[in-house]
């Protein structure tokens, strides 16, 4: 594996995420692989989990870790061509991914979109740049138009905990929140639903449709009561509209789970990427119960990223090994 930006990365999901519960029980199964290796992870956005769970992920395969937060403390990025650079911004993201190419083995790049511009944001201009004047694998920590780290999570999160002998029914939907948010969770979340064994469901008000190239096979339905019926996993998330792009269009509590609505569902297990705001987007009551799922989940974003690394790493040995043979 040279990328892991999406789900389109990845070949075999269920044998990626059988090696990830393999690493979960064997933390340091492969503590020699990333020995004398370097990862770099870089973010343009604030992060808890992936920052920490990432690279707590590189230290398990012995691998060394340098984060930068160069949003704060980089110089400013230039990341347009053919600018005159004599404004504000010192650095331009050729030379900047450039550099961090001499310096490590692996990048990992955090990079929110800035919601204002659809067709600049969903094009993935600042990560496709890191990729190509980087020249390095490269991780993706949550871009414009998705989080996949944070899918594989959920994935795994959902396969531990999914019912014996039948595919368990998932839904995502949306909650209310004061702020307009990317929509690269919902839009990674339904890409890995749309590719794994269970049954997807989308709810949302009217207006907050997904670009539908991430919801092919699934249910959607503006009905949250409806598409609550029977469910084994409900994942809540707020995104700001994609047609009205980057817009709040409401922020009706109505749309806010509450216990009552879990009684229709299959004892259903509640998920939340974090961070989340407590009384807005989800209750403290379901939070605090043993019905949420979301401390679990983040703790499984180790697994996620230790896999990822894993098999960039044994990817890298093998084009080296390669390299060594034809003597090129
Ligand atoms: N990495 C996980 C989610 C990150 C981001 N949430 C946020 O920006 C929350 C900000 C706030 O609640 O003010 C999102 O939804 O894509
Ligand atoms: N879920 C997630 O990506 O969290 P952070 O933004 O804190 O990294």
């Amino acid at each position: 594996m040279k990328l892991f930006t999406s789900v389109n990365d990845v070949t075999d999901l269920s044998g990626l995420v059988k090696e990830a519960l393999h690493f979960k029980q064997n933390p340091f199964a492969h503590k020699e692989l990333g020995k004398n290796k370097t990862l770099g992870l870089i973010f343009l956005n604030p992060s808890l989990r992936t920052r920490l769970s990432t690279q707590k992920a590189a230290l398990n395969l012995g691998m060394e870790v340098i984060v930068m937060n160069i949003d704060k403390e980089g110089w400013a990025l230039e990341t347009r061509d053919g600018v005159i650079m004599n404004g504000t911004t010192v650095e331009h993201i050729r030379e900047a991914a450039g550099v961090m190419g001499e310096y490590f083995d692996i990048l990992g790049i955090r990079s929110f979109p800035g919601l204002q511009n659809r067709e600049e944001d969903y094009s993935e201009d600042i990560l496709n740049k890191f990729i190509k004047f980087s020249g390095l694998p490269l991780v993706s920590l949550e871009s414009g138009t998705r989080h996949p780290l944070q899918s594989l999570t959920d994935l795994i999160t959902i396969t531990e905990h999914a019912p014996q002998g039948r595919r368990p029914k998932v839904v995502l939907t949306w909650a209310p929140h004061v702020k307009a948010l990317p929509q690269a969770v919902p839009n990674s979340f339904a890409e890995w639903m749309c590719k794994a064994d269970v049954d997807f469901t989308i709810t949302h008000p009217a207006g907050y449709e997904l670009d539908t190239q991430f919801t092919q096979g699934a249910t959607i339905t503006y009905n949250q009561e409806e598409a609550l019926q029977d469910a084994d996993f409900i994942y809540v998330k707020n995104w700001s509209s994609y047609q009205d792009y980057g817009k709040v269009i409401t922020t009706d509590p109505n749309w806010m789970l509450t216990r009552d609505q879990l009684g229709v569902t299959n004892q259903a297990k509640v998920m939340h990427c974090l961070p989340v705001r407590r009384d807005l987007e989800l209750g403290a009551d379901i939070l605090d119960s043993t019905d949420s799922l979301v401390i679990k989940e983040a703790g499984n974003r180790v697994w996620a990223a230790q896999v990822v690394l894993k098999r960039m790493l044994e990817a890298n040995i093998k084009q080296a090994d390669e390299r060594r043979f034809t003597g090129s």
